[in-house]
């Protein structure tokens, strides 16, 4: 297995597996039916966003979630300045999330992201940024709970990264039960001849064709 921050910087993204038990997954896909844990309930359809639900959990966020966004960005952090530095952009991350925390509340950004989304039969989620404000951390992390194939059929995982001046690149996964996807949230530092270029990256789902597919977003930066 490559390094994080050389797959991450080769490629914009990387699959992650053992971080979490199946367990663990149908404990925090049974979340989405809790009441009381969320913020705020979007149903896609009715934003042009695609098909299907998503919430966005209040804080306290469950032990789990708040434990796999602590773990996940204190890796991240320092990949996160390598790339600011190779993008000639001057922000540096702190290693301790609630120290970063403390910095997007400042300026406004409080209300947590981290989001639980089901899609069922015809649904999907169209490409697109997690941006909530000024402040944003370059990597986020999707959790899947469900398996494909047994829980659903459909429902790719789908990245596509804007060339300059050239036409587009799509990755699509399908990733196993508990396995963990980093990716770039905004742009990702490219190489080419003259030194690296932002290469813009979106991210969405296809189609889920039958079942149910239930996913974690894990967003760093809060929304404003
Ligand atoms: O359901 C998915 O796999 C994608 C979710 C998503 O867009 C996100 O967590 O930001
Ligand atoms: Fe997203």
């Amino acid at each position: 297995m490559m390094e994080l921050n050389t797959t991450l910087l080769e490629n914009g993204f990387a699959v992650l597996s053992n971080q979490l038990t199946l367990d663990d997954c149908y404990q925090l896909s049974q979340l989405f039916d809790a009441p009381d844990l969320y913020r705020k309930t979007i149903i896609m359809q009715k934003h042009g966003y695609g098909s299907g639900e998503y919430k966005y959990f209040n804080y306290p966020l469950p032990p789990l979630v708040n434990t796999l966004r602590h773990e996940l960005f204190t890796q991240l952090a320092p990949i996160a300045d390598e790339w600011n530095e190779k993008l000639g952009l001057p922000l540096r991350y702190p290693t301790d999330l609630d120290q970063w925390l403390e910095i997007c509340h400042k300026a406004g950004q409080n209300r947590p992201t981290p989001l639980i989304l089901r899609y069922v039969a015809g649904d999907w989620n169209a490409l697109h940024q997690d941006m909530y404000g000024e402040l944003y951390f370059p990597f986020q992390a999707v959790v899947f709970l469900s398996q494909p194939d047994d829980d659903y059929i459909g429902g790719e995982f789908v990245m596509v990264e804007q060339r300059p001046r050239m036409q587009s690149k799509a990755i699509v996964l399908q990733p196993q039960q508990g396995q963990i996807v980093v990716f770039t949230t905004k742009y990702r530092p490219a190489k080419s001849t003259r030194g690296y270029y932002r290469a813009v990256m979106r991210h969405g789902v296809s189609e889920v064709r039958s079942g149910t597919r239930i996913n974690l977003g894990l967003i760093f930066h809060d929304a404003a």
